[in-house]
């Protein structure tokens, strides 16, 4: 059975997993979810996802939520197909640089590009406004973060070591919806920031991460 993917490719949490699928070659399907009549925070969707929150996936009866965790099994299950590499084995400090940049895009990135999507994305296609002091603070405070990344980065070419893994794949959805609210200075500045310059240009154009902006542009 295809892999099933209960979401959307146009929400970021879809898109990390169907890149994965992408780099790993791995063919899916996704099982729309209509978000709009809330259909993801009752049964049975929630049977599934408990968070209501999507996506999860239906591999052939097993059940997955957690985008991450959903690519981490994939790559797992599909080490002998597609993009290697993707996390690390073998080699203890790889292991380690690797983790730590998996939960540097939890703990550091995720939180800002997150509330700066939901700020200026979300809450207008709710109708909303967003809150533009909080934005300002957001994104000065993302500055300083990407700071660092400058300097890992410096160090290594990749978030996760000197080979691209999931902890870089894993910024992309949330990364790129942030760059495309005129944001583009956080991520592509080659005179402040060019490790993250060259390091974001490399990431978001991985044919695993184009198929999936096509895709969800319905190209
Ligand atoms: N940690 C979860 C987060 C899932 C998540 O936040 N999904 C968003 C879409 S990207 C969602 O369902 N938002 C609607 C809601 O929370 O009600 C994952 O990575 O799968």
């Amino acid at each position: 059975m295809v892999l099933k993917i209960h979401g959307s490719i146009k929400l970021p949490c879809g898109q990390r997993v169907a890149c994965i699928c992408n780099e790993k070659k791995i063919p899916y399907e996704f099982v729309p979810v209509d978000m709009s009549q809330q259909e993801h925070k009752k049964a049975p969707y929630t049977d599934f996802q408990p968070f209501g929150q999507v996506p999860y996936i239906d591999d052939d009866g097993f059940i997955l939520f957690e985008s991450r965790a959903i690519c981490r099994y994939l790559v797992k299950k599909y080490a002998n197909q597609g993009t290697q590499g993707l996390i690390p084995s073998g080699d203890l400090e790889a292991e380690a640089i690797f983790e730590r940049g998996v939960s540097i895009e939890i703990e550091t990135f995720n939180p800002f590009a997150a509330d700066i999507a939901i700020e200026k994305y979300f809450k207008a296609r709710g109708g909303g406004q967003p809150d533009e002091k909080r934005v300002a603070e957001l994104v000065s405070d993302f500055h300083k973060k990407l700071d660092v990344y400058e300097l890992l980065l410096s160090k290594h070419d990749y978030i996760g070591g000197d080979e691209v893994t999931l902890a870089d794949l894993f910024h992309l959805p949330f990364g790129c919806l942030t760059q495309s609210l005129g944001l583009d200075e956080l991520f592509i500045d080659h005179t402040k920031r060019p490790n993250v310059a060259r390091w974001w240009t490399v990431i978001t154009n991985r044919s695993s991460w184009i198929a999936v902006v096509k895709e969800a542009q319905g190209l």
